[in-house]
């Protein structure tokens, strides 16, 4: 069997869903089917997930919701008409939306998470009674009934490992399962989200409890590009990407697929495949344990992310130092705050951390932290980091590909504030100023892809 999960893009008006349902019933393969909240239709437009974001926050400020009441029921209301499914049928979905404010939550993370998992919930519910409708048997499937069990953290949470065998024990559904990604339930009962653009990661979890032959995850583009299409105009498809090049460059900002939804894939050996719901003869990109990879082509893509700082930090004879970086560490764990990369050199170190975990409160007092535990020579922090880097299984087997990097930077006028190679054999990161990533992500795409043309 296959899985096959279909983003907010695919989902966003009847028309979509029409597609969708076409590409269901193509390959009776397709059992298990996860859906997002009804994504963007046009550029400029505001997603369900988004939509409910807004919800909730009125309902916290007390401010009137109606208005953003109507904008969210009006999208379920535009594809359910669009199938003339009957109006009993849709109103479980207009109940649950506008009841959200009635429930009880333990607080405001809570119930932030409850409204944000509406967005799919509800579209599970109506995709499964548009598919009976149409006289395809399917069953929606919620994470209470399945058991996806996930940990206590609301916006970031993370699958159970005990999920997996009652998770398992669905794939004899004769039905076609509907499933709502994006988010789970706890021990405790009450609705955790992943992080943003999670359904990925659904779709990974059930993949794996279902053993599945293939993840099949589809979205609006034909390919995952060697670089971002926003970026870099019409970049070369990537045919096959290994685990490890794809879940560097969805770390580093190829949003086209979310990086922890790799890890359920790699534990159970599954391949995934990226394909276009608007065009899906294309073969799109396989993602898989291994691949053989064209010599001529060592770099597989180019990403860049924005939104990080470094804690630089000098002390002379920090390398004789025993515990030195256990020390920051320690600092940084007891403030819960979670580190990216640590390059270091003999008397330097730089601690890249994600601007949205050092906030301007804990930012003074990790500081006074470090300097009374360490007696620094010099710390600073440095803010409006990006990270870019090249990812490609060929970086291990190919002299120069260093020089070849920097020399592209240089020529692009940009100067990098630091660098680190080695941890990971198939990436090169290079951290720059915000303002400089996207020229410097053009001027790699130009050496690396378009140099030999
Ligand atoms: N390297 C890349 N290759 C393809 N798409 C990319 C890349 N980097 C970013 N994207 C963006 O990812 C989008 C698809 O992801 P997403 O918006 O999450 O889709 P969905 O709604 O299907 O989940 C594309 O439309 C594209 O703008
Ligand atoms: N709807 C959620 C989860 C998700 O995965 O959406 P999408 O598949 O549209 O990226 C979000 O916007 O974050």
């Amino acid at each position: 069997m296959k899985v096959a999960k279909f983003g907010g893009s695919s989902l966003a008006t009847s028309t979509q869903l029409q597609k969708v349902i076409k590409i269901i019933r193509a390959d009776s393969k397709r059992k298990a089917i996860i859906v997002s909240a009804p994504g963007k239709r046009f550029s400029g437009d505001q997603k369900v997930t988004d939509l409910l974001i807004k919800y909730a926050q009125l309902v916290l400020a007390k401010e009137p919701v109606t208005e953003v009441q109507q904008q969210i029921l009006a999208r379920y209301q535009e594809i359910a008409t669009g199938f003339d499914l009957p109006a009993s049928e849709f109103q479980p979905i207009s109940e649950h939306i506008l009841n959200l404010p009635n429930q009880t939550y333990k607080n405001d993370a809570y119930l932030l998470d409850a409204f944000k998992a509406a967005g799919e919930d509800n579209n599970a519910k109506l995709i499964a009674a548009i598919l009976n409708h149409l006289g395809v048997p399917s069953h929606y499937l919620s994470p209470s009934e399945s058991g996806l069990v996930v940990s206590d953290h609301p916006g970031d949470a993370q699958v159970l490992e005990e999920s997996y065998a009652k998770l398992a024990t669905f794939k004899k559904s004769k039905k076609i399962l509907v499933i709502p990604g994006f988010f789970g339930y706890t021990e405790n009962g009450d609705i955790c989200t992943f992080s943003r653009g999670g359904s990925d990661i659904t779709g990974a979890i059930f993949s794996r409890a279902f053993k599945a032959e293939l993840y099949e995850n589809f979205t609006d583009v034909n390919a995952i590009y060697a670089a971002d299409p926003h970026i870099v105009p019409n970049p070369e498809p990537i045919d096959h990407l290994t685990f490890r090049e794809m879940r560097e460059l969805s770390y580093a900002g190829f949003s086209v697929f979310h990086d922890e939804a790799l890890i359920p894939a790699i534990e159970g050996g599954i391949s995934v495949r990226v394909k276009n719901t608007n065009q899906p003869t294309k073969p799109g990109t396989l993602i898989s344990a291994r691949k053989i990879y064209d010599a001529k082509k060592p770099i597989s893509g180019i990403a860049s992310d924005a939104g990080f700082l470094g804690i630089y930090i000098r002390k002379y004879l920090m390398n004789k130092q025993v515990g030195f970086v256990a020390t920051i560490l320690q600092i940084l764990a007891k403030h819960h705050v979670s580190f990216e990369h640590i390059p270091s050199g003999i008397d330097d170190l730089t601690v890249i951390i994600r601007e949205s975990e050092l906030t301007p409160e804990l930012e003074p007092k990790v500081l006074h932290d470090i300097r009374e535990a360490i007696h620094p020579d010099d710390l600073r922090i440095i803010h409006n980091y990006a990270l870019v880097m090249i990812v490609g299984e060929g970086i291990q087997d190919h002299i120069g590909m260093m020089a070849k990097a920097t020399n592209s930077i240089a020529q692009s006028g940009v100067s990098i504030v630091t660098l680190d190679h080695g941890a990971s054999p198939v990436s090169i990161m290079f951290g720059v100023r915000e303002k400089d990533a996207q020229n410097t992500v053009r001027g790699l795409y130009k050496t690396f892809f378009k140099a030999d043309k």
